[in-house]
């Protein structure tokens, strides 16, 4: 694994996240002392005592410890690392270097709650916070734009023929794929937001569409159609599973709006992380900021949207929801039995858009698959729904592709598959197959 794109990973960028956390706290003591005085005070040096300890056991390739919290997934977590400690022989070998990038990834963001969480005044200070409003606020040309154009499709959104539906539904299935290049883990906290609008470059971003399934997910949604008590004929649910905050999350609820008032959908259910994780993923708290922030927004059209999705959260036209899998190292084919009661949650949508990276190596078992393996192998049997898979490239793996397409891809730019300029609209359907 030397060289590899996770050992680089686990070496570089990782204890860059780490540093930038400690530096976070530390900056933020003088608000802990006014907020929670002397306690305050402690608990920011026993947080940062912790995370340099933990830093410490990652550099120097020290085994994985059990979490000492008591978090509803605690349990869990301890018993996947047995499970480890089981598959590799003993307790020693399961350490940062020698133990799956995935999991130790994972564990590393759920030490980081762990160290917060131990020291109770401040354990719900999200260390990543400064960067996903700052990702937000540094994105607002691009956000301007792209609700002046949503604006522009809902004002005769009745009028508009099929054709014309399927080319914006394309076009904003495009924008959020795109929007995916904005996460701030990659860049390893490094401000990453989107400055031009992303309408103007989707025409030119399109030779680097891996595979485009959008025309599969179009019909499966069309097929899903059926006639509702509101009179219209829509599919019921599409459900989006998050990722980043930030422009990312902005593209989502654009995307989700044109499928509600479209009558493509009638309900979009939201998927988002329950603890601060891979720095820029949206919580509950950066989903209702960045919808209030839109409110707040001095420009007509960015306001007008934040009242709309206000309204659809009141009236249950859109829901939020967090579930502990979903900040768990778990691959997906394993969600059926480890996380039952959220595979039931998605077996009742039309349709389950994957948004981002770490999506797709959890679909995908973060394996080194073959790149002409189908998608459909590659999820092992997970499938609750029709699914797609909005993804730009940023790990070593992709599958699906056409014979001699990752080699050719290989030979023209040999970092392909982490640069974040590739991408793919990946799309499953249980149902068919
Ligand atoms: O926000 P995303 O698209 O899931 O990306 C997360 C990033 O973190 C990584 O896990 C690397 O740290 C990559 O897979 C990816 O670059
Ligand atoms: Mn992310």
């Amino acid at each position: 694994m030397r060289r590899s794109f996770a050992y680089l990973t686990i070496r570089d960028r990782l204890p860059t996240i780490l540093t930038k956390v400690v530096d976070t706290i530390h900056r933020n003591k003088n608000k802990f002392f006014e907020e929670y005085g002397e306690a305050g005070i402690q608990a920011e040096k026993q947080a940062i005592s912790l995370l340099s300890k933990l830093r410490n056991e990652l550099q120097t390739d020290k085994p994985v410890l059990a979490l000492t919290d008591c978090l509803p997934d605690t349990d869990s977590w301890n018993q996947y690392l047995e499970r480890q400690q089981r598959l590799q022989g003993d307790q020693e070998s399961v350490s940062w270097f020698k133990s799956p990038w995935l999991y130790v990834e994972c564990y590393m963001y759920r030490r980081i709650h762990e160290a917060l969480l131990l020291n109770p005044p401040i354990s719900d200070f999200d260390v990543f916070n400064e960067g996903k409003t700052q990702g937000f606020t540094e994105s607002s040309q691009a956000v301007m734009s792209l609700c002046t154009y949503l604006e522009g499709i809902n004002n005769n959104i009745e009028e508009l023929s099929k054709n014309q539906l399927f080319e914006h539904f394309s076009k904003l299935m495009q924008v959020s794929l795109w929007g995916n290049k904005c996460d701030l883990s990659i860049s390893a906290g490094q401000e990453n937001s989107q400055k031009t609008s992303p309408l103007d470059s989707l025409y030119s971003l399109l030779p680097f569409i891996l595979v485009d399934d959008t025309k599969r997910v179009w019909s499966g949604l069309i097929s899903a159609q059926r006639p509702r008590e509101s009179g219209k004929t829509t599919a019921d649910r599409v459900d989006i599973v998050l990722d980043n905050a930030g422009f990312e999350l902005v593209t989502d609820l654009v995307l989700a709006d044109f499928l509600v008032s479209s009558g493509l959908a009638r309900q979009i259910h939201f998927h988002g992380k329950s603890i601060p994780w891979f720095v820029s993923d949206v919580t509950a708290k950066d989903f209702q900021w960045t919808i209030r922030q839109a409110m707040a927004t001095n420009h007509k059209w960015v306001s007008k949207c934040g009242v709309q999705w206000q309204r659809y959260l009141k009236e249950g036209m859109w829901c939020y929801h967090d579930h502990p899998f979903w900040t768990q190292p778990h691959e997906f084919c394993d969600m059926a039995a480890d996380a039952p009661d959220l595979y039931t949650t998605l077996q009742g949508a039309d349709l389950v858009l994957f948004k981002g990276d770490l999506n797709y190596r959890k679909l995908t078992g973060d394996r080194y698959w073959e790149h002409t393996v189908s998608f459909e192998t590659a999820l092992r049997g997970f499938g609750p729904a029709p699914l797609c898979s909005l993804r730009t490239l940023k790990a070593n793996i992709q599958v699906g592709l056409q014979p001699g397409q990752g080699e050719k891809l290989t030979s023209q730019d040999p970092s392909w598959m982490t640069s974040g300029k590739y991408a793919v609209i990946q799309f499953h359907n249980p149902k068919s197959e």
